[in-house]
């Protein structure tokens, strides 16, 4: 490996919850505590369910919280492939149901013709994001930055002035909408939780040389900015 990272490694993925869930408990009461709100964004797909459900049981003042995507599917969310729907069913339940959520889908019909409005909602959370959650993906992506999509270069463009993007991926199905790498590099707190053996060589592979474009995690290892805390989650 060539960059150093701060990995957490557990030996089951329980543990990690336990450990992750109290992580991310105190950061977001720290920042309530200090700035009277706390913002909380989170990536999709099966990973974070676990996660969710644990956290929806946390001792937080959760009317304070601001919950907000990493990403989305340009899917309504009734739709089974929809990440609001995955959070409305297992985060925004329990001591978390009166968090205040914030979507990124809205009724355009394409993610590109959603941009705005999608903009202009986030823009309205409590910024900056004290804690963000990534997954990452077997061919590399975090968020909705993917590998070979034609707009990765502007959704990863650090002078964008853009918080959010549409991106369509050769790789997964539907259009997204993603935060833009300047948007995920604001916040205070990134974690990227990952669990199995795949996704740690996926990782093992991401951390040795080689173009960023080619696996979009890279830019979220080799930060720049150097201003966001950054710390890898994984159990086997
Ligand atoms: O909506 C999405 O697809 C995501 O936010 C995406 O970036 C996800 O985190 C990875 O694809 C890992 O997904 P898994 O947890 O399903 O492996």
């Amino acid at each position: 490996m060539n960059h150093s990272i701060n990995l957490h490694s557990f030996s089951d993925k329980d543990s990690l919850i336990t450990d992750l869930t109290l992580k991310i408990a105190a950061l977001l009461n720290a920042g309530i505590k200090k700035n009277g709100r706390a913002g909380l964004a989170v990536s999709g797909g099966s990973t974070p369910v676990q996660l969710f459900k644990s956290l929806s049981n946390s001792d937080i003042p959760w009317h304070t919280v601001d919950i907000t995507l990493v990403d989305e599917r340009w899917v309504p969310p009734d739709n089974q492939d929809s990440n609001e729907h995955l959070v409305r069913s297992h985060l925004l339940q329990n001591r978390a149901a009166t968090a205040s959520f914030t979507g990124m889908w809205n009724t355009a019909a394409t993610a590109q013709d959603g941009e705005a409005l999608c903009a202009e909602r986030l823009q309205n959370t409590h910024h900056p994001i004290d804690v963000l959650i990534l997954g990452l993906g077997n061919d590399g992506h975090t968020a909705s930055l993917f590998p070979g999509a034609a707009r990765l270069p502007q959704a990863t463009d650090m002078n964008s002035g853009k918080i959010c993007m549409a991106i369509t991926p050769v790789t997964a199905p539907h259009e997204r909408m993603t935060l833009t790498l300047p948007a995920i590099l604001n916040a205070k707190q990134i974690f990227l939780h990952i669990t199995g053996q795949n996704k740690k060589d996926v990782l093992e592979q991401a951390l040795g040389d080689g173009p960023s474009e080619e696996m979009p995690i890279r830019f979220i290892l080799q930060q720049q900015t150097q201003k966001t805390n950054f710390n890898v989650y994984w159990a086997n």
